[in-house]
């Protein structure tokens, strides 16, 4: 299984956000700490996903920057991803192994103790865990977790979890302290005045 890069770059599909110009302004500088996760909103086509799916891994060949596709199983077999990620609408854990192979890295979203310990026992590789804080980015997700919550789950598993959901660079000393091996971002380089800079020093602050 490939190793797990600390900074999870998700793509920004929103109307005006420049998921490929972002990507193309992070890749030179986060070299193997950067995984890239493909998320497209959830009314795109299976074409359009596969489209960008597949620019994506285009772009990140060069570098060794691994990629992942969210929900689409399918589509991350099409482009060769290096996995996927799925929560509690896509296709369970299990089955999503099945789909994906034993050398896939799958990631699972889990919000508490008992869904993450399940998640694993299942076959995720990695935990997705949040929502951290409040975020504009996703509707109708569950009230914040906070440091305490991405604690409970990284104290039960013995795999990376990945902080989510209002990250930004401020908060990485607190969630590391608390167990998280890395975070998952959207809006902290997506809406970055500048985002090389921004993701470097996210980097700086998940290795030190
Ligand atoms: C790293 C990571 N963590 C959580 C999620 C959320 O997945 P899910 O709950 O399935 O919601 P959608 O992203 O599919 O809307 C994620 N994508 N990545
Ligand atoms: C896609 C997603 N899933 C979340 C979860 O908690 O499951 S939070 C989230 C959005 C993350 O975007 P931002 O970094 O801009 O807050
Ligand atoms: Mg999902």
């Amino acid at each position: 299984m490939p190793s797990l890069g600390r900074l999870h770059l998700i793509t920004d599909t929103r109307a005006g956000r420049r998921p490929l110009a972002v990507l193309g302004a992070v890749l030179p500088v986060a070299h193997a700490e950067l995984v890239v996760q493909v998320r497209v909103e959830d009314g795109a086509t299976d074409r359009q996903a596969y489209d960008l799916a597949r620019r994506v891994v285009e772009l990140c060949r060069p570098y060794e920057v691994s990629c992942l596709v969210n929900d689409r199983l399918h589509v991350a077999l099409a482009v060769g991803a290096d996995g996927g990620h799925v929560g509690a609408d896509d296709l369970p854990v299990t089955a999503a192994r099945r789909v994906l192979g034993p050398a896939a890295v799958l990631g699972a979203t889990a919000r508490e103790p008992v869904t993450a310990t399940a998640a694993v026992s299942a076959g995720a590789s990695y935990l997705g865990v949040g929502p951290y804080r409040a975020t504009s980015t996703k509707d109708g997700l569950p009230p914040a977790i906070g440091a305490a919550g991405v604690r409970a789950v990284a104290e039960v598993v013995g795999v990376p979890v990945l902080a989510i959901g209002g990250v930004t660079g401020e908060d990485v000393r607190a969630l590391r302290a608390a167990g998280a091996y890395g975070v998952a971002v959207v809006g902290a380089l997506s809406g970055a005045d500048d985002p090389a800079r921004t993701a470097a020093a996210l980097i700086r602050e998940l290795t030190c």
